[in-house]
């Protein structure tokens, strides 16, 4: 959705749900710095993980359609997805119970240290309920709304959702936004009321708000304590009584869904499937459908959570197929894959993802670009919702203009990047992509249309030459205490935002919609919201002009002149330093006190400096651009 920019015309449909609970944790939580202690859990699961014992020892055929739930986790962040995922695994078996087993299914290094879920995760669970022996598939899926991406496409391997909210913070942004998308996909949903066991928990009003807002009578909703245990084996009954078997045909052709696949350095891509229809065994010929590709099936299984080979798959089932894809181009996240010679009409697959904050990135050092380069495309096979374009800069050399979905996935991905393939990068200040209606015919020419997409800056086409630019919008949901209401509709106009819709979800708390100017919240809106109810206000483009700028001056060669260096906000100069000039001694063979001559010798100095001033160039070198972009990713 765009708009004018500078003008409040506002059009188009939801894009991104925002949410700040002003005196709580939550959402947008700044980012946790990695600790020591998350280190040594990382390589304690990391042994779990690498011994698994990959034998095919599982017989899938035995779990009729019938006995097949798939399902996924999905709530706002921290309330408690991958707790409740680790008493599932205990309770059904899948892992032993130990007081170790925390956030299980958080496999990544990334997800350990900073204690939240970034790529969507798929355990199969074996259960037995009333002498009956169950498959449950589950996905655990991230909070964080720059992940929802995850959200969605799990949702399309499944037939129900654990719509888990924490009993103290109630309903927030990412419940409702995780709510719609269960609800759009016409999932059955069961309410989880989670962390009972804190002291401030009143289940019997967040029972009441799933009422008010997603219309669900209370009676259906589950309290729950996931980390004690606490009526956990509940919510596996419900999942058998409440979540209907998937409709599949085990007898029709192949037809499995590629919802997400990972990247194995020495086994290739891992697709991620769900079988619609027929049956697949190691050994078999399939199609891609997006290729038109032929591959053999070299191995099919589960996640139990580590893979487990199995002889075959059958409908209605979600596990891994690996078939020697090698690059992104044949890893196609939505594809439809058949077996040689039955095709089948493919499933509709996923609209792909809208990034929505652009930065460049650069090798720190250009003889590393292929390895850069192949460890970029590795890694977006494992997340595809980051665009990639070659793009180059005087200054950092050859690298690319990376599209993400928000801040937090840039940070991740850049992390991810370092930890998982040992590249070191730099990162410039992230943008949003602006539209321009171009007026010249020239440029109409040159890019084949007229209203172009800019998501370099250097590429800002002459104001001379456009009709109009637009931005980007978003409808954004702020679910706040009452107390801070006024506070936050303030802080809402001062970023140009124009209001949707505001109501009452309980006593005291308010749920406000508004669209906002997406430049005007990608960086340091969740940042100035908490301030809001932590009594303080900053102003961020003071001291992060002045930072820069001291980082210039030490990082700039002293020249004959002096330099000022400025950071500016439009025409308004925020900050300064100044870059001493080098002296010569002009007066070292002056021996003896003529002081008339000495003050001439002086004149005529200062008057060559201030000339060489006028026409001096100052070559900025590459190290000091690096240093300033590096400490600005650091921070
Ligand atoms: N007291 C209490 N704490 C809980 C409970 N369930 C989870 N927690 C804690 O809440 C925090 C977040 O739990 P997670 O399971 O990581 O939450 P999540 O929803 O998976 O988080 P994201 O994946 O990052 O969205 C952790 O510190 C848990 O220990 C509970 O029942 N009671």
């Amino acid at each position: 959705m765009w708009t004018p920019v500078g003008r409040g015309r506002w059009h188009g449909r939801a894009l991104t749900v925002w949410a700040a609970a002003a005196a709580h944790r939550g959402l947008l939580e700044p980012r946790p710095t990695p600790t020591r202690e998350a280190a040594a859990k990382s390589r304690t699961l990391d042994r779990l993980y690498s011994s698994a014992d990959r034998k095919e020892k599982i017989d899938l055929s035995r779990f009729s359609v019938e006995n097949i739930r798939n399902f996924s986790i999905i709530a706002h962040v921290d309330h408690g997805k991958s707790t409740l995922a680790d008493r599932l695994l205990e309770l059904t078996g899948t892992i032993d119970k130990t007081k170790n087993n925390k956030q299980v299914l958080d496999k990544l290094q990334v997800e350990r240290e900073r204690g939240i879920t970034v790529k969507a995760q798929t355990a199969s669970l074996f259960y037995n309920c009333e002498g009956k022996q169950y498959l449950l598939n589950l996905i655990d899926t991230p909070g964080h709304v720059d992940f929802s991406y995850e959200v969605s496409r799990s949702l399309s391997a499944c037939q129900g959702v654990l719509l888990v909210v924490d009993a103290n913070e109630g309903i927030q942004a990412q419940t409702v936004a995780n709510f719609f998308l269960a609800f759009e996909a016409q999932l059955s949903i069961i309410p989880v009321i989670n962390k009972v066991d804190l002291k401030n928990a009143d289940p019997e009003r967040v029972e009441k708000q799933i009422e008010k807002v997603f219309d669900i009578p209370s009676d259906e909703c589950i309290k729950i304590s996931a980390k004690l245990g606490t009526n956990v084996e509940r919510v596996l009954q419900a999942v058998i009584e409440r979540i209907p078997p998937p409709k599949v045909h085990r007898k029709n052709p192949l037809k499995a869904l590629v919802f997400d696949s990972t990247f194995d350095q020495y086994r290739g891509v891992i697709a991620n499937v769900a079988l619609f229809d027929g049956v697949v065994s190691k050994g078999d010929k399939i199609v891609s459908a997006h290729t038109k590709k032929t591959y053999e099936v070299n191995e099919v299984g589960v996640l139990n959570p580590n893979e487990q080979p199995t002889h075959k798959l059958y409908a209605g089932q979600v596990g891994y197929l690996i078939a020697g894809m090698k690059d992104v181009t044949e890893a196609q996240i939505g594809d439809t894959l058949y077996l040689h010679k039955q095709p089948v009409e493919p499933l509709p697959g996923f609209k792909s993802a809208k990034p929505m904050v652009f930065a460049g990135m650069y090798p720190i050092d250009q003889s590393e670009y292929n390895n850069l380069k192949s460890a970029v495309e590795k890694l977006t096979i494992n997340d595809s919702s980051v665009t990639v374009h070659r793009d180059s800069s005087l200054a950092l050399g050859a690298g690319w203009r990376l599209g993400f979905l928000g801040l937090l996935h840039m940070e991740v991905f850049n992390q991810r990047l370092e930890q998982e393939y040992n590249a070191s990068v730099i990162l410039t200040t992230p943008t949003v992509p602006y539209k321009a209606v171009l007026s010249s015919t020239k440029l109409i020419k040159e890019y084949r249309e007229k209203e172009i997409t800019i998501i370099n800056p250097a590429q800002f086409p002459d104001k001379s030459k456009v009709t109009e630019y637009l931005e980007p919008v978003v409808l954004g949901t702020i679910i706040t205490p009452d107390e801070y209401t006024g506070k936050v509709m303030m802080l809402c106009q001062a970023r140009r935002a124009v209001q949707k819709n505001m109501m009452y979800i309980d006593q005291n708390r308010v749920m406000l919609k508004y669209l906002f100017p997406l430049n005007e919240i990608v960086v340091d809106f969740y940042d100035s919201l908490k301030s809001l109810s932590s009594g303080y206000a900053r102003d961020k483009a003071h001291s992060v002009g002045k930072a820069i700028c001291e980082r210039l001056k030490d990082s700039l060669p002293r020249q004959l002149f002096e330099i000022a260096i400025q950071a500016a906000v439009g025409s308004k100069i925020i900050a300064r330093e100044t870059v001493k000039a080098y002296r010569k001694n002009v007066l070292a063979k002056c021996y003896g006190g003529d002081i008339t001559r000495k003050m001439k010798l002086l004149k005529r100095q200062a008057e060559g400096k201030k000339k060489l001033r006028k026409i001096g160039n100052i070559e900025v070198p590459k190290d000091a651009f690096i240093k300033v972009l590096k400490t600005q990713c650091d921070k």
